[in-house]
């Protein structure tokens, strides 16, 4: 088994998200690329979560003094440069040799927070160790109840500053494609805390975990995979955090809808009482633009990260991330914004 762990390739040819993705499918083993990129079933959702968002258009104002644009905000109380976020995705050893670590220096150089998988190959120290800007820990919820208190106990101590619990993945959907490519981790690449379970748990996590879990976090809690608005309702209730928006990248059940359809839905039932993040499907600053006027206060990024870190370690991560604030500092010139909070539904032509 080779793992995709080459020099890193020349970057400069690189001019949006989509060509990072080509340059991954012809540099990553097949059974690494497909994990990445596959959606689940007949990827429909995978489709639409692309489609949902170009079939949205955007309202210009004109004349607008946008010499001066600022993308900063403050989550948790957390000082943001920008809204952009990395998506908690597993196995980055299986992508680049330096695995989570070149992700982490990625982040660093682009002064983004870095949100590391359950499925981590990379320990959570050695990530903190090099570590530049805020990390936050995403949580599966293990069958074993105590070593997942302590998992959490160990990410606080190591200054993780949010926990992104996922609520979506009772089990994974039905990944064709990934089945067809082998998929199989290479005995050298661990997931130091999966425990084995890959698969769907013996014990998925209720409302009571939700609650077990605040009872002794001490960061904020934030529910991950969030798509209709009586969900978001209970989590408000349940005094969580925050709630990220998410199909899991289009991973999950196939033919839910895009989450930028879903979002002005969830926006209107949470009603500003906690922050909102979104993820699965955006590629383009206007994305962004978007999802931060439909409701969204940041966005995460899943995919492309992965294809970045697989071209180029830290430099391809922080690459993606750059095209992205590049793109998103364009959108807002354009569209006469010059801050995130000056982003709202009338960004959105209707
Ligand atoms: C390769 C890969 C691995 C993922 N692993 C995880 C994970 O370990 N935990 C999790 O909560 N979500 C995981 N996700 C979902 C992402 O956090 C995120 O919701 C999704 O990728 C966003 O969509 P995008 O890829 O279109 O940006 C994974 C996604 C991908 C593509
Ligand atoms: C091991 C997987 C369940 C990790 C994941 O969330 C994903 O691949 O989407």
């Amino acid at each position: 088994m080779s793992l995709t762990n080459g020099y890193p390739d020349d970057l400069s040819g690189i001019v949006n998200l989509f060509d990072i993705e080509q340059m991954a499918a012809s540099k990553m083993s097949r059974m690494a690329y497909e994990y990445v990129a596959s959606g689940a079933a007949d990827e429909v959702t995978l489709r639409w979560n692309r489609e949902a968002f170009n079939n949205i258009k955007l309202n210009t104002t004109v004349l607008n003094d946008v010499s001066v644009i600022d993308t900063k905000l403050s989550l948790f109380g957390q000082q943001l440069a920008h809204p952009i976020l990395i998506a908690p995705t597993a196995f980055h050893r299986l992508m680049y040799a330096e695995g989570e670590i070149a992700t982490a220096k990625g982040a660093g150089a682009s002064q983004t927070t870095y949100v590391v998988s359950s499925f981590t190959t990379t320990p959570l120290e050695a990530i903190a160790a090099v570590a530049t800007q805020p990390l936050w820990f995403q949580l599966y919820v293990r069958d074993d109840r105590a070593y997942t208190k302590d998992l959490v106990q160990k990410a606080e101590a190591l200054g993780y500053q949010a926990l992104c619990v996922t609520v979506d993945t009772p089990t994974p959907g039905i990944r064709n494609r990934q089945v067809k490519a082998g998929f199989a981790l290479p005995e050298e690449v661990i997931a130091h805390y999966s425990l084995g379970e890959i698969g769907a748990p013996k014990k998925p996590i209720t409302w009571k975990d939700i609650e077990w879990l605040q009872s002794f976090a001490r960061i904020p809690v934030l529910l991950k995979g969030i798509m209709n608005p009586e969900d978001a309702a209970k989590a408000v209730d349940a005094g969580v955090g925050g709630i990220v928006v998410s199909n899991h990248g289009a991973r999950n059940l196939d033919t839910v809808p895009a989450t930028i359809e879903v979002l002005p839905y969830i926006a209107d039932k949470v009603n500003e009482q906690i922050p909102i993040l979104f993820d699965s499907g955006v590629r383009r600053g206007t994305d962004i633009l978007k999802a931060l006027a439909l409701g969204a206060k940041a966005v995460m990024i899943g995919k492309p990260v992965c294809y970045g870190l697989a071209c180029g370690g830290a430099a391809g991560v922080g690459k993606v991330i750059q095209i992205l604030l590049d793109e998103l500092l364009l959108a807002m010139i354009l569209t006469g914004r010059t801050n995130l909070k000056a982003i709202d539904r009338s960004v959105i032509w209707q």
